[in-house]
């Protein structure tokens, strides 16, 4: 179904009536400005093509019925929304859509990984003004301002060429087979402009009305040494600050969704993930809902392991102090069909790449125990998914 050529079998709504046997060579068909690819340990799709474009998350259901009605398109919309709950979103009712199994470790990774030093590159802020953002933070905590706050910062890299996007989609699902990875198309009339990542964290799922979250929040760079990187696991596993940081996060989730689920499931300790370049601590809240996969996902956007506790303060200080617009960055990602199924993730471990230029984002929360070196080390750390596939 998937080899180069050939044409796919479409039912009467535009879904590929097949899924993809071969989940890596439909990842290998992905090209920029043609498509968004998502993927995760419960598989993904390759959307192709574009029957309506929109920015507007509340017309997604007005958009599903009139493509049904037209018979136009899968009744199916892709993409993203920002950090910014009120800023444009980039959705897309695509022509085709091939659904892909999980990739596993079918992918090879390529040979580029790393950007070139010839590439010209800059940190905004500075990584001592990160740290100086940081103790700010920490200072409007002591004044019981703040209880939690994720600051970012970003990497901007100038290449010699045109940046492979197709290549670091390979490279990041290669690298991280267990992640979320995404290519998102947004849409620019100029050059292809594209969110890529690989995020470990699900904002939530949605499948025949069975919901799954899994925040995750306090976090530990991998190390090389394998002694040394499960000892750094079971640390952050007993590290009172962390298990305070990411209880901060489970709660404000569980809580929001304790309005639109039912038998809302929430583990009473958090578990330990580990991506290529971090460790996390993870819990899965399980429930069932009526409520579409989108709806979920935007009553609990932002949560705090994106923005921070109390909500408002926190939405304050990132604004005041990182010297940024996060744009897509700690948005969200993902699908949602018209029958409210659908799966969206936090864009995290990503960047914007347009033609020869791409701009990386990293960030981590900060609580009153954090340590301002700590946290810039936590945020090159994460760069480091992004820049390896490069
Ligand atoms: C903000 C990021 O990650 C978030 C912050 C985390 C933390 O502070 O421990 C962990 C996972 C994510 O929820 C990022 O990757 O940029």
């Amino acid at each position: 179904m998937t080899s180069e050529g050939t044409v796919e079998l479409l039912d009467a709504t535009g879904v590929a009536d097949a899924p993809s046997d071969d989940p890596a060579a439909l990842l290998a068909r992905w090209r920029p400005g043609r498509g968004t690819w998502f993927s995760g340990p419960r598989g993904g799709l390759l959307a192709e093509g574009a029957v309506r474009r929109f920015g507007n998350p509340d017309d997604v259901g007005d958009v599903l019925d009139e493509v049904a009605a037209s018979g136009s398109g899968p009744s199916l919309v892709v993409g993203a929304l920002p950090f910014d709950p009120a800023g444009p979103a980039a959705l897309v009712v695509p022509r085709e859509v091939t659904w892909s199994p999980a990739l596993g470790r079918t992918v090879e990774a390529p040979a580029a990984g790393r950007p070139s030093p010839h590439w010209g590159s800059r940190s905004l802020p500075e990584p001592a003004e990160y740290e100086a953002m940081v103790v700010e933070a920490l200072r409007r905590m002591g004044a019981g301002d703040l209880e939690k706050v994720v600051l970012a910062r970003v990497l901007d890299l100038q290449a010699d060429g045109p940046v492979d996007q197709a290549s670091m989609l390979r490279g990041l699902a290669a690298r991280d087979p267990s992640g979320y990875v995404f290519a998102v198309d947004l849409a620019d009339a100029g050059a292809p402009r594209t969110l890529l990542g690989a995020s470990p964290e699900l904002l939530i799922s949605r499948r025949a009305g069975e919901v799954i979250a899994n925040p995750l929040a306090g976090s530990a760079p991998r190390r090389r040494d394998p002694a040394d990187d499960e000892a750094t696991g079971a640390a952050l596993l007993a590290s009172a600050k962390d298990r305070h940081e990411h209880a901060l996060v489970v709660t404000d989730v569980a809580g929001a969704l304790a309005g639109v689920c039912d038998d809302l499931a929430v583990p009473a300790e958090p578990s330990l993930i580990r991506t290529d370049a971090m460790w996390h601590l993870s819990t899965t809240i399980r429930g069932r809902s009526s409520r579409s996969a989108l709806d979920l996902a935007r009553a609990l956007h932002p949560t705090p392991a994106v923005g921070g506790v109390p909500r408002e303060a926190a939405g304050r200080a990132i604004t005041e102090l990182e010297p940024f617009e996060r744009g897509f960055y700690t948005g969200m990602v993902g699908w949602t069909d018209s029958s409210g199924d659908g799966e969206w993730v936090v864009a995290l471990r990503c960047g914007e790449v347009c033609g020869a230029s791409a701009r990386l984002y990293a960030g981590a929360g900060l609580v009153p125990a954090s340590v301002p070196s700590a946290e810039l080390a936590e945020t090159t750390a994460k760069l480091e998914t992004m820049l390896a596939s490069m």
